[in-house]
């Protein structure tokens, strides 16, 4: 490469911005953050930057185009630094931060020679807008490769001139999808888009970008659609109308930087770019200090840190997992082996008392990966290698061969006690059994093995190849090491852990049941269906409690409850209603009927349910009144498992709710919201429901303590 063989540092080695320069007059600008292993933007870099620019500036006579890349080996640049976000004391000074960036980028874009940027490894919010302020982009074709504006996962919306240059260059209705959603492109989907110009093996990336910015800067025309989808005011309305209405839909209000994208977008189009950054900047600062920022941050902030764990203590190895075997081939089998094989790349059997079990495995594997295919992420010869890494069988041959069992199947304590003993017998004495049990406490499925060190629990939801969290269980006798391989295990699927004790419901489903009784008790009480479902969706929830017990099914509800119930006491005692529903064979979506109807969609309430449950229903308390009924059973019941040590912090508490159930992100998680309320006022308000609806909504002590002495869950 020129620039390896010809350089001149004109700005400090050490610096994360270094210039260099190739016979040619090509200018080299690499980007390469001393310390730290991914790229961010940070304020600190603005007099490095500003010398950059200024040189460049100067020698723009002599300079025939420049190449933006990244010293780092798999990442261009991640963004803005979220923690330099998270220290912004006011509005003003994020909004500095936001406008100081895109002076920069304007800089950039001014210079009178071809900029491109040579793209590799993610290339997410400001990184992007740095490569959408080059007059081209070239990237890797490599799966390391994603482009995208994550900002609004962050609360935020993209503000160094993200929403003002990415309409203006793949027009307004696919940049309102990518900003508006936060999605990440992969590279080819970024070239068709035309977010990159050139997606190019990683071996010729730089050298494309050179003869790329030899040529001299590109033309850009726009096609037809894209005038008529949003170029010319008409179309525009109608692109922001329906966007709106859609966006309203999905966020029922509660995500503030998404009706910002909306405006801010817009105005810009309306405006011209110099009063569209101004108002982006404005925005930018104010979405900073919101609270939704703050708990959308901590996700980040949580997550990252929990990559990194082991789950176990200090200089505990994980043992190695090369093959994973599964039993059963159920709906929970069928995902299981299915984020084994093409997430964690490992090859696992599917074994099940009947070929139809496997043939059910192998069919939800094979409808999963021809999605992929026909939606262009993966070829047919991809999928047909990651079909040959599962493979069936109703005996234990291969077992041997196995590091990790995940058991699946059904929840039956005798059942499982066979699991555990067939499996000690064919496999190998250090094979761990992890069981993917939802009620049965896990030391007494150990209490049938003969290595209980071995034995854990790993219970993941469904479905599983999207549900992000899976929970691990150990028992008193599981070893470190046990517990540090399926930690391990879980996140090569993709998955994020969280250690939680063998207590009866774990943390998810603990915190779940009463929330979805005080739902049930609504519902008894004469609130409508709809109303109860719409109370919650519009607290946050992805789904309501109503429709979630129909998803879920009636029939596992009525098996977990009176698990709980005797295990945990009367709080959790679940209304009389399941029998009558089941002997109406009403188990939920999967029998087409439960409290709505469905043939293969839902359709609306069944109202014939209000009959079979002796009920007139009618709108009494309002929406907001419900859904804090709901929530704060589940609140009180997360600070209860967070004083018992079902979970062993808030933090795993908040990501659990979140990524288990769908606890509104934008309020941080059930401790987070907690903070945000004031202990003082959970417990007033839990006191405020004991007098309404009796002893269940009673405060623990933990919250009773914390209220006293005016404790917060975070520091
Ligand atoms: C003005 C602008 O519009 C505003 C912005 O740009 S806001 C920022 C937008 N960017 C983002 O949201 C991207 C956030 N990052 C990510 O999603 C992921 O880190 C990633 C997909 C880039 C990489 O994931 P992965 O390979 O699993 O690595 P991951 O462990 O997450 O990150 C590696 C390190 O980079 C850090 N990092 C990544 N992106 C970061 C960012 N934007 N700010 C600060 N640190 C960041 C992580 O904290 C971690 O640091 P550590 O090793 O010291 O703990």
């Amino acid at each position: 490469m020129t620039e390896q063989t010809n350089t001149e540092h004109t700005v400090e080695p050490q610096s994360a911005f270094s210039l260099s320069y190739g016979e040619n007059g090509l200018a080299w600008l690499k980007i390469d953050v001393p310390g730290e292993k991914m790229n961010t933007l940070q304020a600190a870099f603005a007099t490095q930057v500003g010398s950059v620019l200024d040189e460049l500036e100067a020698k723009k006579a002599e300079i025939k185009g420049l190449v933006v890349y990244s010293g780092k080996p798999d990442n261009f640049v991640a963004g803005a630094d979220i923690r330099m976000l998270a220290a912004c004391t006011t509005a003003k000074e994020a909004e500095q931060l936001a406008t100081q960036g895109q002076q920069m980028f304007q800089r950039l874009e001014a210079l009178p020679f071809h900029v491109v940027a040579a793209i590799h490894g993610p290339c997410l919010g400001g990184g992007l807008e740095l490569a959408l302020a080059c007059h081209s982009r070239v990237c890797t074709d490599s799966d390391a490769t994603k482009l995208g504006l994550p900002e609004v996962q962050l609360g935020l919306l993209p503000g160094s001139g993200g929403t003002q240059r990415l309409p203006r260059l793949i027009g307004v209705a696919n940049s309102l999808d990518m900003i508006l959603t936060g999605k990440q492109l992969r590279a080819k989907k970024a070239k068709k888009l035309g977010v990159v110009d050139e997606c190019v093996p990683e071996s010729i990336l730089l050298k494309v970008a050179e003869t790329l910015a030899l040529k001299g800067k590109p033309v850009r025309k726009h096609s037809f659609q894209d005038w008529a989808m949003g170029g010319n005011p008409v179309g525009r309305g109608l692109v922001f109308d329906q966007a709106r209405k859609k966006t309203r839909e999905k966020t029922r209000g509660n995500y503030p930087a998404a009706e910002a994208i909306l405006d801010v977008i817009k105005y810009g189009l309306q405006h011209g770019i110099v009063k569209g950054q101004k108002e982006e900047a404005r925005w930018f600062g104010e979405l900073v200090m919101s609270s939704e920022s703050a708990s959308l941050r901590s996700i980040f902030f949580a997550t990252t840190a929990m990559k990194k764990e082991t789950g176990a203590g200090d200089g505990i190895k994980p043992a190695e997992v090369k093959r994973v075997a599964v039993l059963g081939g159920g709906l929970m089998g069928g995902g299981i082996s299915h984020v084994t094989a093409s997430k964690a790349g490992l090859p696992v059997k599917v074994k099940d008392i009947a070929n139809d079990g496997i043939l059910n495995a192998m069919a939800y594997n094979f409808k999963l990966l021809d999605k992929k295919r026909k939606r262009k992420i993966i070829s047919k010869a991809e999928l047909q290698k990651q079909m040959l890494m599962i493979n069936g069988g109703v005996d234990y041959q291969g077992f041997d061969k196995a590091d990790v069992v995940i058991e699946a199947v059904f929840e039956d304590l005798s059942l499982k006690h066979q699991m555990v003993q067939e499996v000690e017998a064919h496999a190998r004495p250090d094979t761990i059994f992890a069981t993917n049990t939802s009620s049965l406490p896990i030391n007494q499925i150990a209490s049938a093995a003969e290595r209980p060190e071995l034995v854990v629990g790993l219970h993941y939801f469904s479905p599983v190849e999207k549900m992000p969290l899976v929970e691990v269980i150990p028992h008193a006798g599981t070893s470190e090491r046990t517990v540090a391989t399926v930690v391990k295990l879980a996140k090569k699927q993709g998955k994020t852990p969280i250690v939680v004790a063998d207590k009866a419901g774990f943390y998810v489903n603990r915190i779940l049941a009463p929330y979805m009784n005080e739902a049930a008790l609504a519902l008894l009480g004469g609130e409508p269906i709809e109303h109860i479902d719409n109370a919650l969706l519009d607290f946050g929830f992805p789904v309501g409690p109503i429709t979630l017990l129909d998803e879920v099914g009636v029939d596992v509800g009525a098996k977990i409850s009176p698990i709980l119930e005797t295990e945990l006491g009367d709080r959790f005692k679940s209304p009389d209603v399941f029998d009558i529903l089941l002997k109406d064979g009403r188990k939920g979506r999967k029998t087409g009927k439960g409290f709505y109807l469905y043939n293969g969609k839902k359709k609306g309430v069944d109202k014939s349910v209000y009959k079979l449950l002796k009920l007139n229903p009618a709108r009494k308390a309002s929406g907001h009144d419900i859904a804090i009924r709901c929530a704060l059973m589940m609140l009180n019941e997360a600070a209860r498992c967070l004083d018992e040590g079902v979970v062993h912090s808030a933090r795993d508490g908040d990501i659990g709710a979140i990524f288990g159930i769908g606890f509104p992100p934008f309020l941080g998680g059930p401790f987070r919201y907690m903070d945000q309320l004031g202990a003082k006022r959970v417990v007033e308000l839990l006191n405020e429901h004991v007098n309404k609806y009796g002893d269940r909504f009673l405060p623990c002590e933990r919250l009773l303590q914390m209220a006293q002495d005016e404790q917060r869950f975070y520091d």
